[in-house]
Order: structure tokens, then sequence, then C-alpha cells
């Protein structure tokens, strides 16, 4: 099946886009209001231009970095994205196997298209993390922490950037109707929670038997107050733009959040992240690993549990080449230093 796949990731999101049906691509496609930020997230990313070393023995090459205390082969996640049925039937379970299959971590969304139950059961080789929101009905976040706890998730990602659902007009201009979610069905209706606040996630810490990593902070106060509600780590996410129009774009907001945390916990990144050498840059800003979501959307479209692991793997390949022609051995060795604003964004 791999040589029928895209030789690149722009190829996948090409053929994503021609095999999906109009509403699926508009809603895993779109982002809120006028999509300014959806493209700055790719932007911003490209505006950091990347300073070379030559003539360094780098026949040696580790991808490895440390996440939660645990090595891992490397700093690839895959971001919780919700009814992934609706890329491919093979859903959240092919996508788990698929970047399990790659050596990276899958983050289930609790909007997911099958239940937790059946992607632990059926995925049980792959690193697990499970997404969970503060319900209005704290009794469901419980409910899915203790799902997540029989199912050997590893960890907890909290969405914190949605106390409403963004208005997302290229979503909305197709009609297009969210499915239930097999997996909160047996538990109620989903809502959001717009009276969450840092004492829910407090609350949340203490009682969870597994590491909180709260996602969708842009802001240094909000990162010093998701370290002081006992948060293992962060994500510096605007949840793909999909919230609110003209937030900062991640990769201008990374650089002061990592100051602020100084290193007290994790900083993984998320957001227009579409090439390996994006990677090198966010790592070099101080992101301990990245979150990736519309490009393996793509490849699970493409080609299921392959077309995931094969979308990462190109990541891996991108990133191992960049490390070598920068005269980098090492995820570890990557500093603020390699990285500077582009001639060409001026
Ligand atoms: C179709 C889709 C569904 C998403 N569902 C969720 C979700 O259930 N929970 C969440 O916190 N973020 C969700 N996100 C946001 C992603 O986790 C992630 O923050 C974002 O997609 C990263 O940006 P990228 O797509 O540019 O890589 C979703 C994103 C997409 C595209
Ligand atoms: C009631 C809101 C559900 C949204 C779930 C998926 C999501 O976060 C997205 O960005 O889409």
């Amino acid at each position: 099946m791999t040589s029928t796949l895209p030789l690149t990731l722009p190829e996948f999101a090409e053929r994503a886009a021609e095999v999906l049906p109009d509403g699926v691509l508009r809603y895993f496609a779109g982002a809120a209001g006028d999509e300014i930020t959806l493209a700055d997230n790719v932007v911003a990313w490209q505006r950091l231009a990347l300073r070379q070393r030559v003539l360094v023995d780098v026949s040696k090459r580790d991808l490895s970095v440390e996440i939660l205390g645990v090595r891992r082969p490397h700093p690839v996640i895959m971001a919780p994205m919700a009814w992934q049925t609706l890329a491919n039937p093979g859903g959240e379970i092919a996508a788990a196997q698929g970047i399990g299959a790659a050596g990276g971590i899958y983050t289930m969304s609790c909007w997911a298209s099958q239940h937790a139950d059946d992607v632990a059961a059926q995925a049980a080789d792959t690193t697990r993390w499970m997404h969970i929101h503060i319900f209005p009905d704290r009794d469901i976040t419980q409910r899915l922490v203790d799902r997540a706890v029989r199912g050997g998730f590893e960890a907890l990602v909290l969405t914190a950037d949605q106390p409403v659902a963004g208005r997302r007009d290229r979503s909305m201009r197709a009609q297009f109707a969210r499915p239930g979610s097999p997996n909160l069905a047996d538990l109620a209706p989903g809502s959001l929670e717009p009276a969450q606040t840092w004492e829910d996630v407090a609350e949340l810490v203490t009682s969870s038997p597994l590491p909180v990593i709260v996602k969708g902070l842009l802001e240094p106060g909000d990162a010093e107050l998701a370290i002081q509600a006992g948060a293992a780590g962060i994500v510096v996410s605007n949840h793909g733009a999909r919230q609110l129009d003209t937030v900062l774009s991640t990769a201008s907001a990374l650089p002061a959040v990592v100051e602020q945390v100084a290193g007290r916990v994790d900083v993984l990144v998320d957001g227009g992240i579409r090439r390996g050498s994006d990677i090198v840059k966010a790592l070099a800003l101080g992101a301990d690993a990245v979150l990736i979501g519309r490009p393996l959307l793509w490849g699970l479209a493409v080609g299921g549990a392959d077309g995931v692991r094969h979308s990462v793997e190109l990541y891996l390949k991108e990133l191992d080449i960049a490390l070598a022609v920068l005269g980098v051995t090492s995820a570890a060795e990557l500093e603020p230093s390699i990285v500077l604003p582009a001639p060409w964004s001026a």
C-alpha cells in the first residue's frame, strides 16, 4: 500500500481534498471567521529562517526527546481531533495504530466516533493520551478520567480554550452538522462549560491519577496559572485557529510562554506545523514536542492507518535531514540561536 501513498506532505493534503466529501473537508480544514490566524499559523513558522553550520560530523543523528519524563523516539504527537470515522472508516483505531507504528503518541478526542475502550483494545501497543473537557456535569469528566485509566491511557489532555464553540464560517456555509459521539453517548450529550476556571483544573489534577496537560494556551500568564494548578505540561495552541480568528499564531506565542515556564513543566505546541523544518523551529524555540493536527487527518483520509504512519514518517525524514544539514546531531541540541526572523518576511 505504501507505494501508492503520496511522496510529500502537501500531496497528502491534495489527495485528501479529492477523497473527502465537501462538508467534511470544510469541517476539517476550516477555522474561525476569515481564517486569518489559520493562514498565519502556517506562515509564522515560514517567517523563521534557519542558520546552518557545516562540516560537522552528523553521521549519527538522534531524534529522541523526553516527554513527561519518558524518552520517546521522536517529538511527534497526534493532536486530538473529533470524529475520525469521517476521514476513514477505520477512524480513531486506525489513526492510533498508524501513529503508534511510527513511534508517536496518539491523543484521542473525547468527541471520538469510536469508543475509548475499543481504541484501547485495538491500539494497545500505541502510547495513548485521552483528551477531555471540564463538562458542565463534572461527573462526565470524572467518568472519562476513569475510562482513560482503565484503558491504559497515559495522560489527560484538557482543552482550555473552548468555553463555547467557535464560529467557523467555512463549515457553517456547508451546513455541516456535527455527528454524535459514540464515546460520549453512554455518558450524556456532552456540552461545553463556559463557567470552567483554573479551580476546576486544580481539582482535576488533585483527583486524577494521570498527569494533566492543559491545551490551548497562548499567554505566559496562563502558563503560570497552569503550573500553579499542578499541570504536568501545557500545549501552546489556538485550537488550529478554530476558536477565534486573529488570535496570535502559535509560533509567535511560543517564545514568551517558554520563557515564563522556564523548564518547570513540558511545553508542547501545535498549529500550522507542516514540515519537518517547522518541528526543528518549534524545538529550537523551546518546545519539548509538537502536536500535529490536520496533516495527519489527511493521512488517515488517504490511506487509513498506513497513511497516518507514512505521513509521520515523512515529517521524521524531513526532520532528520534538516538536523543533518543544519550541522546538528540531536533534537536536544536545538537552541533558539538557530532561528532568526527571515529576511523574506520583512
Ligand atoms: C477536525 C478537527 C477536530 C478537532 N477536534 C479537537 C478536539 O476535539 N479537541 C481539541 O482540543 N482540539 C481539537 N482540534 C484542534 C487540534 O487538536 C489542534 O489543536 C489543531 O488542529 C492543530 O493545528 P493544525 O491542524 O494546524 O496542525 C481539532 C482540529 C481539527 C482540524
Ligand atoms: C460542542 C463542540 C464540539 C467540538 C468538538 C471538536 C472540536 O474541538 C473542533 O475543533 O472541531
